[in-house]
């Protein structure tokens, strides 16, 4: 279980707004705990304690909502995974998941669909809001707007971490990259029938954004023990991805982590934030210099979930996977042409 030892915790201002001693200790403490434990603390994001207190005020509106408001929203009515998921039908390594959530991805058109355009193209299109909260809306898209320029940053902080071009990463994430948040409520342990609140796994995407209300209950897999990640006031907490994983080579770490249910009597609330390359982004390939390249521990392929070096298609086969109600409505085309056999129940969590 939890330990003593904690997290490290980076300030993004010292990269940003920091002369060039404290920029070069900001990428060398990234590129150190990038290649270590794959998780830390990050202040100065954006973003005030009285914001985030506001955020998971209206996160908490959400979820008080009663039951047949928030099934309306439910993702099945969106082919672009967007909307509401209940308690237990999203599922990790064969366990049920003891969550609810609502995927929120950036407010875009649809993009106009020849017969010949590929699937992923579906991936982009609105969000389902609830009625009469207007605040969930501005508050969302206001911390979506905050955490994409804070990864941004990061990347660009990576990348010289990594001895590439500061720019390295521009590109692929400029414009319209992928924005993907989910609002998550765990009930507490009395309510549900285990207590994996969400079981362990390693994000598929690049980078991750936790932002926690009060209630602790993260936990980060590092060293052969389980590591307390707490709310910290004024914090995200933020972990690599697999893509990460690959494009290094294994030298930068996607961490294996899990969420164990919340005592009974009390409930969790956080966001999760995940960003990606455009869709249409092809993932850059990082030559890493000699003495990086010594350090990369080569990568665990997962035979269930092969990446392909386009981000729209490892996107959209991440989502058919999770969503198997979305895949079956919407993209039967897909799954038949793919050859992709879905779970009975619901989707595998990746
Ligand atoms: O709720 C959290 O603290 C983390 C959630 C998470 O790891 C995920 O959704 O991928
Ligand atoms: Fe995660």
């Amino acid at each position: 279980m939890g330990t003593e030892q904690t997290l490290p915790i980076l300030d993004l201002n010292d990269f940003v707004r920091g002369d060039a001693g404290r920029r070069a200790a900001f990428v060398s403490t990234l590129r150190d705990t990038a290649h270590g434990v794959g998780f830390f603390y990050l202040r100065g994001f954006g973003l005030d304690e009285a914001q985030a207190r506001a955020l998971f005020g209206v996160s908490r509106a959400f979820f008080e909502l009663p039951q047949a408001d928030k099934d309306a929203l439910r993702m099945s009515n969106s082919p672009h995974f967007r909307g509401y998921t209940r308690e237990g039908d999203e599922i990790t390594r064969g366990q049920k998941d003891w969550r609810e959530q609502i995927d929120i991805g950036a407010e875009r058109a649809v993009l106009p669909l020849g017969p010949d355009d590929p699937a992923w193209k579906r991936l982009q299109g609105p969000n389902q809001w609830p009625d009469g909260l207007p605040e969930f809306r501005l508050r969302v898209l206001d911390i979506q707007a905050h955490l994409t320029l804070a990864g941004q940053q990061l990347l660009r902080a990576l990348a010289l971490a990594l001895g590439q071009p500061v720019d390295r990463f521009d590109e692929a994430f400029a414009g319209t990259p992928v924005q993907h948040i989910k609002l998550i409520r765990y009930p507490g342990q009395e309510q549900v029938r285990s207590a994996q609140g969400v079981g362990a796994h390693k994000d598929s995407g690049c980078l991750t954004f936790v932002l926690q209300d009060v209630q602790p209950g993260l936990q980060v897999y590092y060293q052969d023990r389980w590591i307390d990640a707490p709310p910290l006031p004024g914090t995200v907490v933020v972990n690599l991805g697999e893509v990460l994983e690959i494009l290094s080579n294994g030298y930068l770490r996607a961490t294996l982590h899990r969420v164990v249910s919340p005592p009974a009597g009390t409930d969790r609330l956080s966001l999760a934030f995940f960003l990606s390359p455009r869709l249409d982004a092809a993932l850059p390939e990082l030559p890493l210099p000699p003495e990086l390249a010594r350090q990369a521990r080569g990568v665990e392929r997962d035979p269930r979930n092969v990446l392909v070096p386009h981000t729209g298609l490892n996107l959209l086969k991440g989502r058919l996977r999770s969503h198997a109600d979305v895949a079956r409505r919407f993209y039967a085309d897909v799954l038949a042409r793919e050859g992709i056999v879905l779970p009975e129940d619901a989707g595998a969590y990746n």
